[in-house]
């Protein structure tokens, strides 16, 4: 039977794709918590829904299939248990308890399926649901804060809560409060959706793993061959771990090239800084180099007994990346061309961050217009989709979408 999760490259044509449409959650950040929900403004949720759609049509134009966040979720929850049991958790990691809890949990249930897990989405707030009586100090004090549950503006980058590599996933343990919760959706739709409950679906690391990981972070460069950041959001160790969890199941997969990126907001994922956009080419912003070209990696493969990795430094990517992956030569191409101003302000916007759907074959955001054209001058074929709202979460094409299969190469 054909499984469900397939994945042994960054480039193969892409088949089925995770998407999350924006909706209400964007309307619950207001100035005093954007930093918080790890936004730089407000988008404006008719515009960046009707960006997201425009995305969405694209991938389908090119046969691809694309299915919603909320409809596998809905789908997944489809027994009272499964909708009471999700309810409980997610008010357990939204750190609601006490007398409260019990109020919005009826809430909550009181929603069908669909507009429950919506509501979830969007966040509850405190004026919702009735006001009891406080007694004490902090119900009065926490009363200041607008939420019972906060929004998860982000889930629209659906590539970070999971990611498929190989026949598995990792569901991950995200680096930040603000989206904690959101790997719990794919969690309950990998276990509980039809799609892929019946399959026996290696978890490479989940969720309970105490270390962070996110999926802007992993990167599947061929089928022996994934590419890690260690970066703000993924930690060394999970890095380790998944390594040799996925070389004991995954037999043909041989090595994890762990990249160290500079821990900043603008860099806070590998594909903000680094995307295959072919066989032998990339996208890179230049400043993850230092100025001899130089940068710290470091090649993970089995070790000679079980549950452990043989560790090789490397100091240059060009170099590991022909190592790698057996070519001749590599194209590195620039982001914004590497020049002074353009190279920072569109990777900022994204410039790195390409979404490949076939070799050569990339999607993009407009706006980047310099990046665009020095890729379409390298060969690459260049979908552009518009930007103005999508881009305002600092997220680009590759971390709006969660790749569920690809044809191999
Ligand atoms: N893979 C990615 O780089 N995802 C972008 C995530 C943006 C989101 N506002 C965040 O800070 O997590």
């Amino acid at each position: 039977m054909k499984q469900p999760l397939h994945v042994t490259s960054e480039i193969g044509a892409l088949q089925t794709v995770l998407l999350h449409r924006p909706g209400k959650e964007v309307e619950n950040l207001t100035p005093d918590y954007l930093e918080h929900l790890l936004f730089d403004d407000i988008p404006h949720l008719p515009m960046i829904q009707k960006e997201h759609d425009y995305f969405a049509q694209t991938l389908r134009n090119r046969g691809i299939e694309v299915l919603y966040l909320t409809n596998l979720m809905t789908e997944a929850l489809h027994t009272e248990e499964l909708r009471q049991q999700f309810v409980k958790q997610i008010l357990l990691e939204s750190n609601v308890h006490g007398g409260s809890a019990q109020k919005i949990a009826d809430y909550l249930l009181s929603f069908d399926t669909e507009e429950m897990v919506k509501k979830i989405m969007a966040g509850v707030r405190k004026s919702e649901i009735p006001v009891e009586k406080r007694n004490h100090l902090y119900e009065l004090l926490d009363n200041h804060y607008p939420f019972y549950l906060d929004p998860m503006p982000n889930l629209y980058f659906t590539r970070d809560p999971a990611a498929t590599i190989g026949n598995g996933l990792t569901i991950n343990t995200m680096r930040e409060v603000a989206r904690r919760r959101e790997s719990l959706f794919m969690s309950y739709i990998i276990h509980h959706h039809p799609r892929y409950a019946e399959f026996d679906i290696p978890i490479w690391l989940d969720r309970d793993y105490p270390c962070p990981i996110e999926g802007g972070d992993e990167l599947v460069l061929s089928k022996d061959t994934i590419a890690i950041g260690i970066s703000a959001r993924t930690a060394a160790k999970s890095i380790e771990q998944l390594a040799i969890n996925i070389f004991k199941r995954q037999k043909e997969i041989k090595r994890v090239v762990a990249v160290e990126i500079p821990k900043s907001r603008a860099f806070m994922h590998l594909d903000t800084v680094f995307t295959m956009v072919d066989f032998d080419k990339f996208t890179i912003h230049p400043e993850i180099q230092n100025k001899d070209g130089q940068m710290d990696i470091y090649i993970l493969e089995q070790g000679k007994e079980e549950d452990t990795v043989k560790i090789t430094h490397k100091t240059n990517l060009l170099e590991t990346l022909k190592e790698v992956l057996g070519l001749k030569d590599v194209a590195l191409i620039p982001c914004g061309g590497g020049d002074v101003i353009a190279a920072p302000r569109e990777q900022w916007n994204d410039g790195s961050n390409t979404l490949a759907i076939a070799p050569g074959v990339v999607v993009t955001y407009d706006r980047n217009y310099v990046s665009n054209k020095l890729l379409r001058e390298h060969g690459i074929e260049v979908i552009e989709v518009t930007s103005s709202e999508l881009s305002r979460g600092r997220g680009g094409p590759r971390c709006m979408s969660m790749p569920l299969s690809r044809e191999d190469l």
